[in-house]
């Protein structure tokens, strides 16, 4: 199942510098590991913001549910989710 993903990220002000780097760290690492996995589809900056538009591709609202949650910077992020399904005006005859 595909899943239109936005995340914003609010790190504390108050969170000591090396924190932040080490969890921002961390989140690269399970990022780029969940992208070479295929579950991963699509992560994109938002422009101007601390901020992303991601693409998964995973089993369900469960998987997706663990997989977000296991992300570093989890407790520091505002996540809006939006299932996703074929449009019946798409050329496209795969996914992507
Ligand atoms: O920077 C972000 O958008 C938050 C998060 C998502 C992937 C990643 O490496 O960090």
């Amino acid at each position: 199942m595909l899943f239109h993903v936005r995340m914003d990220v609010q790190l504390p002000a108050a969170m000591p510098a090396g924190q932040a780097a080490q969890l921002k760290a961390d989140e690269k690492a399970l990022a780029q590991r969940l992208q070479e996995e295929g579950k991963w589809r699509h992560l994109w900056r938002i422009a101007g913001q601390y901020a992303n538009v991601s693409i998964f591709d995973v089993g369900g609202n469960e998987e997706l549910h663990a997989l977000l949650m296991s992300l570093p910077l989890f407790p520091y992020m505002k996540i809006d989710v939006t299932p996703l399904c074929r449009h019946p005006s798409s050329i496209r005859t795969n996914d992507f």
